[in-house]
């Protein structure tokens, strides 16, 4: 595994390339625009600067040196492992795979990095599904050495392994789940993150004090509010979605709260504000 692509060049497509950049890959950023592309490129420096600052890397590679950003989907051709992050719309995502399936070489790995969405849909899409499975990488993914890695229903052993094995060159570690919508991260997280706006919509509690219980009470570094703030509303709203298509269930119906506040722009820390303001 020498060459990687990622797409979506968005919060976690900034996060994933800097994370393989860091340990000396060659990436190729993809994403639908060349601003959209100058923008990461800006974030990706600013996560190198204070990985360095805070947390003491010890990197001697230059992030951007080895990222290659490009629109042109069909540079994914060349590429070993690709890592696909667009946003999570099932819609969006099965669109870009029919596009995949034309430049995808036979022998490359895909790990589908989502929230919710099923892993097994997005590989039938593909020549080659035995190759694919899903990443859910955290978020800060440079701070979160864990990873979810799902096992699609054609996923073979040895794409798991191989998957296990890049992961670990980046000082990574994958926990194997099978594929249901959400996996377990996000299938119990985002009832709690919901259940919480629903509680702040029926004036229970302000967002601070909603988000002290779970750090004071349970030990939580933080509230579901907080964290929500961090994936970014408008990514929890799309799981949401997601998961009420995917099971059928309302118990994952989006608070109306959330909805209002993704339609107003507050989007969390990427927009400057959500829950809570951020500079
Ligand atoms: N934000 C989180 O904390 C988090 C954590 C784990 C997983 N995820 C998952 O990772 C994926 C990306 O999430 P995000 O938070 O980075 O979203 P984001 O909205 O920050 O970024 C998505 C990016 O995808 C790009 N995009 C959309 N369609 C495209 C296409 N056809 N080709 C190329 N690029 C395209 C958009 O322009 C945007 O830059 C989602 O599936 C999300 O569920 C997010």
């Amino acid at each position: 595994m020498k060459k990687l692509a990622v797409i979506g060049a968005g919060v976690m497509g900034q996060g994933v390339s800097y994370q393989f950049a860091k340990f000396g890959y060659q990436v190729t950023l993809i994403d639908l625009s060349d601003e959209v592309l100058e923008d990461a490129k800006k974030k990706i420096k600013n996560i190198e600067r204070l990985d360095k600052l805070l947390h003491k890397s010890k990197s001697t590679y230059v992030a951007l040196d080895q990222i290659t950003c490009t629109t042109d989907l069909s540079s994914i051709s060349s590429a070993d492992f690709i890592i696909e992050n667009v946003t999570e719309n099932i819609k969006i995502k099965e669109t870009l795979y029919q596009e995949i399936a034309k430049y995808i070489s036979n022998d490359a790995l895909l790990a589908v990095n989502t929230s919710a969405v099923s892993i097994t849909r997005l590989a039938s899409f593909l020549p080659q599904p035995k190759n694919i499975m899903g990443i859910h990488f955290m978020n800060p993914v440079h701070l979160k050495p864990t990873v979810e890695v799902i096992r699609g229903f054609h996923t073979t052993e040895e794409t798991i392994n191989t998957t296990q094995t890049l992961l670990q060159s980046v000082e990574m570690e994958g926990v194997v789940v099978n594929d249901y919508p959400g996996f377990i991260s996000n299938r119990v997280l985002m009832l709690t993150v919901n259940e919480a706006i629903f509680s702040l919509q029926d004036g229970v509690a302000d967002a601070k004090s909603i988000d002290k219980i779970f750090k004071q009470c349970f030990g939580h570094t933080m509230g579901p509010l907080e964290t929500a703030d961090l994936i970014g509303l408008d990514t929890i709203l799309y799981t949401l979605d997601v998961l009420v298509e995917s099971y059928q269930d309302t118990k994952f119906r989006p608070a109306p709260l959330l909805k209002k506040m993704v339609d107003a722009g507050l989007h969390g820390r990427k927009s400057g504000e959500g829950f809570f303001k951020y500079n």
